[in-house]
């Protein structure tokens, strides 16, 4: 049975039941993680365990997701063994207009992104206050080797000094006082930028470091973005064509 939700998260659960407009019997799915993807794990859950969809597969892109789609009743399995997918439902941060993404609020990015690189479509689903003309408000995740991180945040914080951006505050994640470790075992330092002018550029600037792993950018990744609202409507929109 699917909880109820309140009034903050029905945006969530709209957008995440539009999205099953867009799932078939034997997909393999990719599944995102944070609130809104949990919608979406559950939501499917319920639909497969009601017959509208027979033989799909889920591949789990955190601990966290794996566990609530085992509880949902979904087969899991891994990428590896899936190979590539037909389809990665995920949350998100922030939206802009291209549908650039800011991920990894959760701490889920690397997976994240690995798993809806190996598919043919990435749907992202959002409340409608994650929609931003102009990516940066929310803190950038950047996901970091743990052996000389301080190193490598002073190595960050030099890109940040040239970087077309509005703040340049960083900060080691924490969880209860101790730095927060990532499903892979990593580090995140989360950058308050205010505004970020070019994206690309400060992508490509920041994984140039040896100690980055990747960041919460997602540039060019989504193919839609479904915008679910407190009283249950949604608006779809279409990355542009490349
Ligand atoms: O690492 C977490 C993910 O990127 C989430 O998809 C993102 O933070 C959005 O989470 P939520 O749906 O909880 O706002």
């Amino acid at each position: 049975m699917t909880k109820t939700p309140s009034a903050a998260d029905a945006g969530k659960r709209a957008a995440a039941l539009a999205a099953l407009d867009d799932v078939q019997s034997g997909m393999r799915l990719g599944l995102g993680t944070g609130s809104t993807a949990d919608w979406f794990v559950r939501l499917l859950g319920e639909a497969c365990g009601a017959g509208r969809f027979r033989d799909v597969v889920g591949v789990p892109t955190s601990l966290r997701t794996g566990e609530l789609a085992e509880r949902s009743g979904l087969r899991l399995t891994t990428l590896d063994d899936a190979g590539w997918l037909d389809l990665t439902v995920d949350g998100a941060d922030e939206v802009d207009p291209e549908l650039n993404l800011i991920k990894g609020g959760g701490g889920a990015l690397l997976q994240e992104k690995i798993v809806a690189c190996a598919s043919d479509r990435m749907i992202v689903i959002a409340d409608a206050s994650k929609s931003v003309d102009v990516l940066g408000a929310f803190p950038l995740p950047v996901e970091i080797v743990p052996f000389g991180w301080e190193t490598t945040k002073a190595l960050v914080e030099a890109v940040l000094a040239d970087a077309d951006v509005s703040g340049r505050e960083t900060a080691l994640r924490l969880a209860r006082d101790t730095p927060f470790i990532t499903d892979g075992g990593h580090m995140i330092l989360d950058l308050r930028l205010g505004r970020i002018g070019a994206p690309r550029r400060l992508a490509s600037e920041l994984v140039a470091i040896p100690g980055v792993i990747d960041t919460g950018l997602f540039l060019g990744v989504a193919d839609a973005a479904i915008f679910g609202r407190e009283d249950g409507g949604t608006e779809r929109r279409d990355a542009p064509k490349a």
